[in-house]
């Protein structure tokens, strides 16, 4: 674990210390995830301990196969882990049952995905109010208002009544990105969120989030292959075979890319 900032959070292992705890806005303890049996057995997980700081942007950042959608996953409660813990906030998911699950994430989860995932029947506005449909409410005045804050800030003003389909990349992750503020999340993830993008709209969605992360304190999660989109995150967790293999603090893309060279060549 060399170049391991003093900030790192495993280090000192605070992750089940109360006072630590109050800081952070997800935790995984000891996590396994395996799939399959006998000698085709995965261990795409092997043992994660891992705390997301509330207000942060962290990246997750490892070689193709080493966990980061796994890890994603078991923390967004869009899977289940083999053994081990999850936690979001003050509740561990670990124990929840599907359908509570299932509101935990409405309420409380945001994502943005690398194919944007709008839906191409909506327009823009309807996309955004999505999540306060599918949870049975309506938007109240402060978060309508909240709602037209960002729309307006991200220049989509004037696109509110578009489908999916009249937008460029760039606009449609801009309103993947308002629809996943839009309801405050306690967090949210991203998946590869440039990856549909060219490099110049890929900057522009990456200062968007690290905006909203500073702005607005908002936690994110980013698995990303991409050295220059980890540069944007404060922090950045390493995986390699579904292990935690390093922490560092805010980098330079040179920095993390001459990072990663060194733990593949001594893999
Ligand atoms: N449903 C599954 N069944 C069997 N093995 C799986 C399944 N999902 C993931 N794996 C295995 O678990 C390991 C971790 O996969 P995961 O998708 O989390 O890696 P990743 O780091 O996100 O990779 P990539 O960057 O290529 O998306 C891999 O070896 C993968 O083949």
């Amino acid at each position: 674990m060399d170049n391991v900032t003093s900030r790192t959070i495993t280090t000192a292992n605070p992750i089940l210390s109360p006072d630590s705890r109050t800081a952070l806005v997800a935790r995984v303890v000891d996590a396994t995830k395996s799939y399959g049996a006998g000698a085709g057995r995965v261990n795409a997980l092997d043992g994660v301990t891992l705390g997301i700081p509330a207000g942060q942007f962290t990246a997750i950042m490892g070689p193709s196969g080493s966990g980061k959608s796994t890890l994603m996953h078991v923390m967004a409660g869009l899977d289940t882990v083999t053994t081990g813990q999850v936690w979001l906030g003050d509740t561990e998911i670990t124990r929840l049952k599907d359908a509570e699950l299932t509101v935990l994430r409405r309420r409380r989860v945001g994502f943005v995905f690398q194919s944007f995932n709008l839906v191409p029947t909506l327009d823009v506005q309807a996309n955004i109010r999505l999540p306060f449909e599918l949870d049975g409410r309506r938007p109240t005045r402060t978060q309508a208002e909240w709602i037209d804050h960002l729309v307006g800030s991200l220049g989509l003003g004037d696109r509110l009544t578009h489908r999916p389909h009249e937008l460029s990349g760039g606009q449609q992750q801009r309103v993947a990105i308002v629809r996943a503020l839009a309801t405050r999340p306690d967090l949210i993830f991203a998946d590869e969120p440039t990856g549909n993008l060219d490099s110049r709209t890929g900057r522009d969605v990456l200062a968007l989030l690290a905006e909203a992360s500073r702005s607005y304190g908002q936690s994110i999660a980013m698995v990303t292959h991409d050295p220059i989109a980890a540069s944007f995150a404060d922090r950045i967790v390493f995986l390699a075979d579904g292990v935690v293999v390093a922490e560092r603090g805010r980098s330079s893309a040179e920095e993390i890319s001459t990072f990663m060279l060194g733990m593949e060549q001594r893999a």
